[in-house]
């Protein structure tokens, strides 16, 4: 059911620094910031050859990413993205076998335009999983 690694993202404690560190450190891609008003985060995309980057930081009073940064004020890895042809079929799927589907359970329009779900990192070995349809 799931395809290709859409991103890898990291929750950053100073967005600015972590972009300027994979531009001139690493010698990556580095997008502009964009604001992600309804899903309480400014992200930066970095473009690698085979898969995406994306640099989280909290927007608003009510983010998401809040408490994980707050338990972890260096940063750290914050979810992982899978591609699934049919979003609702996968969320039916997963919701048939238990597994949280977080918010409403209606995908939302994700930062490069596609529905995307987040499920329970509970349910997945501590790993907080997003699945965007493309
Ligand atoms: C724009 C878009 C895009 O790509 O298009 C994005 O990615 S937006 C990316 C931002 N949006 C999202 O993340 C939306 C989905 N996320 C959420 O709804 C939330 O972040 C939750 C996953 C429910 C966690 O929220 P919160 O930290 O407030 O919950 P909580 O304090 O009750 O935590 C419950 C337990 O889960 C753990 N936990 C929390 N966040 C975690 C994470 N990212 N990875 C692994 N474990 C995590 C906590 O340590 C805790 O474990 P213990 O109980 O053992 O201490
Ligand atoms: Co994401």
């Amino acid at each position: 059911m799931i395809g290709r690694l859409n991103h890898v993202a990291i929750a950053v404690p100073d967005l600015q620094a972590a972009a300027a560190q994979y531009a001139d450190v690493l010698g990556a891609r580095v997008g502009a910031p964009q604001d992600e008003p309804e899903h309480g985060v400014t992200v930066v995309f970095i473009e690698l050859p085979n898969t995406k980057i994306e640099l989280l930081y909290p927007l608003g009073e009510n983010s998401p990413i809040r408490g994980f940064l707050d338990r972890n004020p260096s940063g750290g890895i914050h979810h992982i993205c899978y591609e699934v042809d049919d979003i609702n079929a996968a969320r039916d799927r997963l919701g048939a076998q238990g597994a949280r589907v977080l918010g409403d359970g209606e995908p939302r329009i994700g930062a490069h335009g596609k529905p995307v779900l987040f499920l329970h990192p509970k349910d997945f070995n501590g790993t907080l999983i997003e699945l965007e349809q493309v």
